[in-house]
C-alpha cells in the first residue's frame, strides 16, 4: 500500500498533538525517551509496543538501557514521516 509522507502543515498540526515526541534533528522521523522504574517496568512497556507494532504492521526504531527506553518512528515505505507514524505515536502515548 503506497504510504504518503505527511505534508509541512500535517506535520505541524500532528506535532504539537503528540505530547512529549519531537522532530529528529538528522532524519525525517518523530523520537521519544521514556524513563521508568528500573530495567523490568521497561520491559514490559517493549513487550507493550512490540504487540502495537505488530498490530500496526509499523515498527519502531528503538534501544534499551536498564530503564530508558529511546524509541523514533519513521516510515521506511514512505522514505520519512507519515500517518502511520502518528498514529503509533499516539498508540504508544494511550498505553
Ligand atoms: C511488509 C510490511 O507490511 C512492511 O514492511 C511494513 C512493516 N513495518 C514497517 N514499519 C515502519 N516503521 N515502516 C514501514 O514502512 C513498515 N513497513
Amino acid at each position: 500500500m503506497a504510504v504518503e509522507k505527511l505534508s509541512e502543515s500535517e506535520r505541524k498540526n500532528w506535532l504539537s498533538a503528540l505530547d512529549g515526541w519531537s522532530m529528529a534533528s538528522d532524519r525525517d522521523a518523530i523520537e521519544r525517551t521514556f524513563k521508568f522504574a528500573d530495567f523490568s517496568e521497561a520491559w514490559a512497556f517493549m513487550s507493550r509496543v512490540a504487540l502495537l507494532a505488530e498490530r500496526h504492521d509499523h515498527h519502531p526504531e528503538w534501544s534499551n538501557v536498564y530503564n530508558t527506553v529511546e524509541i523514533a518512528l519513521t516510515t521506511h515505505d514512505a522514505d520519512g514521516l507519515s500517518q502511520r507514524d502518528v498514529e503509533m505515536a499516539k498508540a504508544i502515548n494511550a498505553l
